[in-house]
């Protein structure tokens, strides 16, 4: 997948001029950049979210994404929750077992780090091309957050990504590339 030339301005603000990324299959890429930079953008743009003012790009249709924000239905179960747009049942336990999560916990009850756990996996219980984390461990603890990033590792073998995070630490621990904006 690529893109070639990408601008995007918000009225006067230009916020990508020229942006290039090339992603090889399975191949693992930490974005990174200060805040405002941009990098939300992008993955907007690749989403579908927001069209590019000019450039050109190749993007796969199944992606799997974190979003900033966990998106979850608070009155359903965690196992609901993952299997709300996918019926492999096994795999989303499988996974939600790892993350440490009760499969059978309410959202409503379940504190924020268990909320970004639920959200983590349901992005990885999907079949995807493309894989995208925006910030996905942000607010979980280094024990927690560790255990979170094997379990990404494990299901995105061999499965390209796009990593968003300020964490340095992070982005060396996952990256195959790490592309700085
Ligand atoms: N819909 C929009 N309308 C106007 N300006 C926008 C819009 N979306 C983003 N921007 C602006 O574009 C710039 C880049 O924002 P973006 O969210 O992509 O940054 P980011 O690198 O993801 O930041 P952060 O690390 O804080 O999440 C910012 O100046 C932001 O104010």
């Amino acid at each position: 997948m690529f893109l070639k030339n990408i601008c995007k301005n918000f009225g006067e603000t230009e916020v990508l001029k020229d942006f290039h990324l090339d992603i090889a299959e399975g191949e693992h890429i930490v974005l990174m950049g200060k805040s405002g930079k941009g990098k939300t953008t992008i993955l907007n743009i690749i989403m579908g979210f927001e069209e590019p003012d000019n450039g050109e790009m190749k993007i796969p249709n199944e992606i799997s994404v974190v979003f900033q924000e966990d998106r979850l239905s608070e009155d359903f179960s965690a196992i609901s929750n993952v299997c709300l747009m996918k019926s492999d049942v096994l795999l989303a336990k499988e996974i939600l077992e790892k993350l440490g999560i009760d499969i059978k916990k309410c959202v409503n009850t379940m504190s924020g780090g268990q909320k970004r756990r639920v959200a983590l996996a349901r992005c990885l219980t999907r079949d995807a091309k493309l894989y995208i984390f925006d910030e996905a461990l942000k607010g979980l603890d280094e024990k927690t957050k560790a255990v979170a990033m094997s379990v990404i590792r494990e299901y995105t073998c061999g499965r390209s990504v796009i990593f968003v995070t300020h964490d340095i630490n992070e982005a060396k621990e996952f990256a195959d590339r790490i592309v700085e904006i």
